[in-house]
Formats: structure tokens, C-alpha cells, sequence
């Protein structure tokens, strides 16, 4: 049998929709957790690792970094990758339009929400947050309204569901109140969060003691 071995922080982060994705399918997988508050650990580790970086998983002696390459192998392998290569493009797309609203738009405001960086958390919220959510929200309701399906593709379930409401779940952790009109995006975090297969994760994941301010939901 295949052995996975997903490491990362031991945080949600970026590996979180990953782990989802595993429990998800209900694929056995080993979830290895470098503890953040302990630099000198990660600094020994760091030189180990391909890129420097977390997330990595290890299949058959082999390590893939890069989240978005962890979460395509996986959907590829598991059939969470669209219908077509046609979806496959549209769920590439979606997920960098992603990644571009994150570290264009919000990630400032989040850093300064989350403690990370100092800053007017006030004046961000409203002359860069609360703008780009409007335009980036307003996106992906009309993406997911397209799709008739409760998820992003018209064909169903693809890893760019996982990646996007992980992502969305993280900034309703801080500011639930950016999601006033887009219950749309709400109601698709909870039908991610409500898969059967995912209560006993959800459950655990609750009850742990998230650090680095981390709060349960
Ligand atoms: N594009 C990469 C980003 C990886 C990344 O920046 N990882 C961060 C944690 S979220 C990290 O390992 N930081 C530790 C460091 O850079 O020393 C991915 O999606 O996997």
C-alpha cells in the first residue's frame, strides 16, 4: 500500500485542505507536525527540505513540495481533478486567481488581524480589505452560481473546493462579518466541513489548541 507522509506546521496553513482532501477520500496518510513555536527545530529541518519550505508530502521515497502541486497530485491520482482538461484549466485558474487575492489583497490585513505584523488593522479593513473582498467575493459567488453544482465545477467536488474553503474558513475565523451578502460562500465551507468522512477530523481539530492565535471553527 502506498504510504503518504504530508509535513507541515503544526497549523492549519496551506496543508490544511490538503489533509481534508486526504480524509476526505478516506486515504490513509501520516500527519507529520513540526512544531512553529519551536524555531530551532525548523531551522534544522529547513536545509532537509527541497525548496525550504512546508508543505511536503512524501509518496513512495519520493518528496513533492509546493502545496498546489501536493493538492493536484493527489486529486489527479483520487479524481478531484475536473471532468476534462478543460476543468482542470478552469480549477488552475481558479485556484491562482486565489492565490493572487491572498497575497495581493488580503494577506496585509490578515498578517496585522492575526498578530503577525503591526499596522492600522482599521484603515486596512476598510481602504484595502473590504474593497477587494466586494471584487473577489462578488467572483467566486458568480463562479460558484455558474457551476450549479454547490461546488466551483460544474461536475462536482474538484481540490480547488478544499483549497478555497480553507482559505475562506481562515478569514471567517477573523472577521466574520466580510461575509454579510455572500452566503453563498458560507454555505459552501459548510457543505465542505459537513462530509461524514470529515467528522472525526473536525471533531479533533476543534478540540486541539491551535498556537499562534489560532482559533477553533
Ligand atoms: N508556494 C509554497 C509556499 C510555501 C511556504 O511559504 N511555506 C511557509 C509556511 S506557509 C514556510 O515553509 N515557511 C517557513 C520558511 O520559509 O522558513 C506552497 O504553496 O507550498
Amino acid at each position: 500500500m502506498v504510504v503518504y507522509k504530508l509535513t507541515y506546521f503544526n497549523l492549519r496553513g496551506i496543508a490544511e485542505a490538503i489533509r481534508l482532501m486526504f480524509h476526505y477520500l478516506e486515504v490513509p496518510f501520516e500527519d507529520i507536525r513540526i512544531d512553529s513555536t519551536d524555531p530551532e527545530k525548523w531551522e534544522k529541518f529547513k536545509p532537509t527540505t527541497p525548496q525550504g519550505k512546508l508543505p511536503l508530502l512524501e509518496v513512495d521515497g519520493v518528496v513533492i513540495p509546493q502545496s498546489y502541486a501536493i493538492a493536484r497530485f493527489i486529486a489527479k491520482r483520487y479524481n478531484l481533478a475536473g471532468k476534462d482538461d478543460i476543468e482542470a484549466a478552469q480549477i488552475d485558474a481558479l485556484a491562482d486567481f486565489l492565490r493572487d487575492m491572498q497575497y495581493e489583497y488580503f494577506s496585509p490585513y490578515m498578517f496585522v488581524v492575526q498578530g503577525y505584523d503591526e499596522g492600522d488593522k482599521d484603515k486596512l479593513r476598510e481602504e484595502s480589505f473590504l474593497p477587494a473582498v466586494k471584487q473577489n467575493f462578488t467572483y467566486l459567488v458568480k463562479t460558484l452560481k455558474a457551476a450549479n453544482s454547490g461546488f466551483y465545477m460544474s461536475s462536482g467536488i474538484t481540490w480547488v473546493d478544499f483549497v478555497i474553503s480553507q482559505y475562506l474558513n481562515l478569514i471567517r475565523r477573523y472577521d466574520k462579518e466580510c461575509f454579510e451578502g455572500y452566503p453563498e460562500l458560507i454555505e459552501h465551507i459548510e457543505r465542505i466541513h459537513g462530509f461524514p468522512q470529515l467528522q472525526d477530523y473536525l471533531e479533533k481539530r476543534n478540540s486541539v489548541l491551535f498556537h499562534m492565535g489560532e482559533q477553533a471553527s
